[in-house]
């Protein structure tokens, strides 16, 4: 079956957790208007959690099923997807990938700050110091489509938005 070219693009913005996912998808949607799906929230919702995992104290997701109730939210565009993660999508819900990344000092002090430590911090300090999401989405999508955005300070924080919409003004050009 032939799909329908979305008239807004859908966007994934991914990266190790504390690194302003959230923070991004937030202002994003308020200037966009676009809908901001956060996975881990859609997976509570929708009772998308299985079993609980021991090691890092927090419930396993259900992919084929967050991925089929997904499917229908993707179809018409418009949406901002928020997860640590970007193999498991189909590859062609999205048309810009972003990699939120920050430096690992400062990433320390914002996880130690939500309460992380032990195994479950330094794991997602080696995940980041390592590119582990990076590396994921450049495996996972056309090089084209996947940017890296520096999100340390309160100014890349506004440069990574404005980037964004930016992005989002020249694929409305080059794809309507
Ligand atoms: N560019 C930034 N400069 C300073 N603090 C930031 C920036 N981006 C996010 N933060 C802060 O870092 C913490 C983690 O951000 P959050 O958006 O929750 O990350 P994620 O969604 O990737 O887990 C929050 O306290 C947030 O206010």
């Amino acid at each position: 079956m032939e799909r329908r070219p979305r008239i807004s693009p859908n966007i994934l913005i991914t990266g190790t957790p504390g690194v302003g996912k959230s923070t991004i998808c937030k202002i994003l949607s308020e200037r966009t208007k676009y809908t901001w799906r956060e996975v881990s929230k859609l997976a509570e919702e929708f009772n998308c959690l299985d079993e609980y995992d021991p090691e890092y104290h927090c419930p396993v997701l259900n992919d084929d099923k967050m991925l089929d109730i997904m499917e229908s939210m993707m179809e018409k565009g418009g949406n901002i997807v928020d997860y640590h993660g970007s193999e498991f999508f189909p590859e062609r819900w999205f048309d810009g990938v972003f990699v939120i990344r920050t430096n690992n000092t400062i990433l320390y002090d914002r996880l130690v700050a939500r309460g992380y430590s032990g195994k479950k911090l330094e794991d997602n300090i080696q995940c980041e110091i390592f590119e582990v999401l990076l590396e994921e989405a450049q495996n996972s999508y056309k090089p084209e489509i996947v940017k890296e955005l520096q999100n340390d300070t309160q100014e890349q924080l506004l440069a990574n938005v404005e980037n964004i919409i930016e992005w989002i003004e020249k694929w409305k050009e080059d794809n309507l």
